[in-house]
């Protein structure tokens, strides 16, 4: 997989300026809208790569996020939620997590509970939001309380990928949210990871200067 997405020259290189990366996951019930919701925010740049093999859509995105440039991925699955569970990859290194339902239809509501449990067995400490989606249909809804949300403690946005209302809001706070949690893990094997990635960064810093006399050398 990582081949397919390093076939891309240009959306590696935005990568490599970036100052952080991020992967954010979407999880939901099939048709809650979690493809027009990434489409939405990310219009103009929209460029979805097809994963195919593993019926996964990347969209890549970069955001500021106070003085640094983050490059983000954001996971989007292609029908693997119909079978109401997700490969464990999808969750792999995740930074955070958007889970959507239709609060046109009820029952993608009630499953959310199972996207819970399951996204918490992967990831216990990721930062995590719920979206309701397509006020737009019905706008009373926005009076009514859903507490799935405030049991377990995450943010709720009312959202509408067919409006807008609030799509950039939810997606900027979660983009800010997965950079935090990266640089501030909770879970152990995570700061392991950002352990090794800063110990590489030192280590890339501390070559800079040789690489440099090399061009140098080079050129002169
Ligand atoms: N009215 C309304 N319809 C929406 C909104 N967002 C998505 N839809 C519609 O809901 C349907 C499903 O949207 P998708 O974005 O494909 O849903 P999904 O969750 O990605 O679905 P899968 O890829 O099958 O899991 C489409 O017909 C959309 O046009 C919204 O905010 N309001
Ligand atoms: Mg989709």
């Amino acid at each position: 997989m990582a081949d397919d997405v390093g076939s891309i020259p240009e959306l590696d290189q935005k990568k490599y300026d970036a100052d952080e990366q991020v992967k954010i996951i979407c999880l939901g019930d099939s048709a809650v809208g979690k493809s027009k919701l990434m489409e939405r925010f990310l219009m103009d740049e929209y460029r979805p790569q097809q994963l195919s093999t593993y019926a996964l859509t990347l969209y890549k995105h970069t955001a500021s996020v106070g003085t640094k440039t983050v490059a983000v991925d954001f996971w989007d699955t292609a029908g693997q939620e119909r079978f109401q569970s997700m490969h464990p990859s999808y969750y792999h290194k995740a930074h955070a997590c958007i889970m959507v339902f239709d609060v046109q239809r009820k029952i993608t509501y009630k499953n959310l509970v199972n996207w819970y449990k399951e996204l918490r067995e992967y990831r216990p400490e990721i930062p995590c939001c719920v979206v309701a989606n397509k006020i737009d249909a019905d706008l009373k809804v926005t009076q009514r309380s859903f507490n799935f949300g405030k049991k377990h403690g995450l943010p709720f946005y009312f959202v509408s990928a067919a409006d807008g209302s609030n799509v950039v809001k939810m997606f900027r706070e979660m983009i800010k949210r997965a950079v935090e949690y990266k640089q501030n893990p909770r879970d152990f094997m995570d700061e392991v990871m950002q352990e090794l990635e800063n110990f590489d960064l030192e280590k890339k810093e501390d070559n800079s200067g040789a690489d440099e006399d090399g061009l140098k050398s080079i050129e002169s």
